[in-house]
């Protein structure tokens, strides 16, 4: 009560309510425009209350994030989320707070990522394939779930070029894959969702933690498939490396292969050298974090290119200049139209709208402009007590108009010809845009999800024609964790992006 009364934060503006046990956390997970309707009414500083009606600060002042991202020891993701994320991770790259990008880096450089252009074209085909054959199927033209397909191809890549493994799911084979059941029943089920708010309770209360792990057998069976399948994928792979020996093998191009590689190499201090257990504590990470942001991603450029034909058509004609049909990074690198499509959709559609950072120690947040509490006090920074959680809203900063300008909330590629210089104080480490986050955590797969991107686009774009299947507004979003499409008429149907495809007709 004493912490509650005494807070800094407590004179900040922000709405009322909030339930005792949940806070706002429904209202944020529910309405993925209600952070923004709240920017309107409060500014950019503001506070919401989370789990169990703890106080936040909602922050989309530049300066304040740039702040918090830089430094790194202050802010971290905070003991309760790493509890959380750690039973199921070990000592993954998304739980350690230090810097373990130096450990992850020989697998994330530009030229091993240049080599999996070869898994990147060939699961593309694959998925255009698919749909020339359904659409030839329902006589030139059919109503496709472009959403369910891009998650079934971009798990497939990410099996393949992450750990040489095969999921099968564009084309099954036989019966569900263990891999990815277990994965959606530890992770991505609604009661896996559940579980992860029990934990969040459990793990503030100290005496909670008597209580047992909820899930049972289900999720024990999960777990140990998860941790089955792992130490299998981490012998097969440094078996097939120590039987290569070879960098440029089929077999070593995969991240693991290639960590395995930097493992075994005498040149590693040892202090960067990782452990199994760490080897394996990155399988599952690279799943989650890099299967269906990626899916989602590519999904909106779809969704964004068949409510704009015009846009559409400019960037198919750049499509069409590439001669080859299996483009390597630097080709698809080398068109500005492509890039400038994708950066606007990852703009406007930011496939995470949020992520949380927590004050291990008291601070002072500068601000670029000044706020005024709801006593009509004018400050020009914000006190932190030890403890704060703190919401990153990506979303808020990329519709900003005194950064974008006042067509902020239009889809425009054309904007990225001449970047606002407002937008240069966005704390990014891609393209001025919060997306990838920035800091010592921002996204490490980033140049990874570009390039899947780009090949998936060049073989979808160059092959259809897209078009919204449903009226203006039906399709809306999930707002956690991942912005992932939906239709606002079936709620219960869960993710979905249907658009009308049929095959380029020539003009
Ligand atoms: C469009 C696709 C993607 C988006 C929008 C995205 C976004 C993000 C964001 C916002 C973070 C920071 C989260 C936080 O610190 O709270 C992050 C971290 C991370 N991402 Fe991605 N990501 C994408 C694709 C990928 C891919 C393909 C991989 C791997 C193959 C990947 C691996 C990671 C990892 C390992 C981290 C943790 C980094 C750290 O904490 O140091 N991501 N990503």
């Amino acid at each position: 009560l004493y912490v509650e009364l005494a807070s800094p934060l407590r004179n900040l503006p922000g709405p009322n309510g909030g339930s005792l046990l949940y806070g706002h956390f429904r209202q944020l997970e529910k309405d993925v425009d209600i952070t923004h309707k709240w920017c309107q009414e409060f500014g950019r500083n503001f506070q919401v209350r989370g789990l169990l009606n703890k106080r936040e600060l909602f922050t989309a002042d530049t300066r304040a994030l740039n702040h918090i991202l830089v430094n790194d020891s202050i802010y971290q993701k905070g003991p309760i989320a790493q509890k959380i994320l750690s039973h199921f991770l070990g000592n993954s790259v998304l739980v350690a707070e230090m810097d373990e990008h130096k450990r992850m880096n020989p697998a994330f450089g530009v030229a091993q990522i240049r080599q999996l252009a070869e898994i990147f074209n060939d699961k593309s085909a694959q998925l255009r394939d698919i749909w020339l054959r359904q659409i030839a199927a329902e006589h030139g033209v059919a109503r496709i779930d472009t959403y369910a397909w891009l998650r079934k191809a971009t798990l497939d890549i990410i099996g393949q070029a992450g750990f040489h493994y095969d999921f099968n799911a564009l084309e099954p084979k036989g019966e569900p894959n263990e891999l990815d059941e277990a994965i959606t029943h530890l992770f991505h089920s609604s009661a896996a969702r559940r579980r992860a708010v029990f934990r969040f309770i459990r793990a503030s209360f100290p005496l909670l933690s008597l209580l047992p792990d909820p899930g049972g057998k289900v999720q024990r069976d999960a777990h140990e498939t998860l941790l089955r399948v792992s130490h299998k994928l981490l012998s097969d792979s440094k078996a097939a490396v120590k039987a290569s020996g070879s960098e440029t093998s089929a077999t070593g191009r995969d991240l693991l292969s290639i960590l395995v590689k930097a493992n075994m190499s005498d040149d590693i201090p040892d202090h960067q050298r990782l452990s199994d257990a760490d080897v394996i504590a990155q399988v599952p990470t690279f799943l989650i974090a890099g299967h269906e942001t990626t899916s989602t991603a590519t999904a909106w450029v779809l969704h964004a290119l068949s409510l704009h034909p015009a846009i559409q058509t400019k960037l198919r004609g750049e499509l069409q200049t590439l001669r080859s049909e299996c483009p390597t990074m630097d080709e698809l690198n080398s068109l500005p139209y492509l890039e400038h499509v994708i950066r606007e959709t990852m703009r406007v559609y930011p496939p995470v709208l949020f992520t949380i950072r927590t004050a291990m120690t008291d601070d002072v947040l500068p601000l670029s402009k000044p706020y005024v509490d709801r006593t009509g006090k004018l400050y020009s920074t914000i006190s932190i007590p030890k403890g704060t959680a703190m919401r990153i809203p990506v979303s808020e900063v990329h519709s900003d108009t005194a950064i974008w300008g006042d067509d902020a909330h239009e889809f425009r590629p054309e904007r990225w010809d001449c970047v606002p210089e407002a937008a240069s104080a966005v704390p990014s480490v891609w393209a001025n845009l919060l997306t990838f986050l920035a800091g010592t955590h921002n996204c490490i797969g980033f140049r990874f999800s570009l390039f899947e991107m780009k090949a998936l686009l060049f073989a979808l774009v160059r092959a259809f024609e897209f078009e919204a299947a449903l009226p203006p507004g039906e399709i809306s979003c999930a707002a956690a964790p991942v912005r992932r499409p939906l239709v606002r008429s079936e709620p219960k149907a869960g993710s979905q992006l249907p658009l009308v495809v049929r095959p380029v007709r020539s003009s």
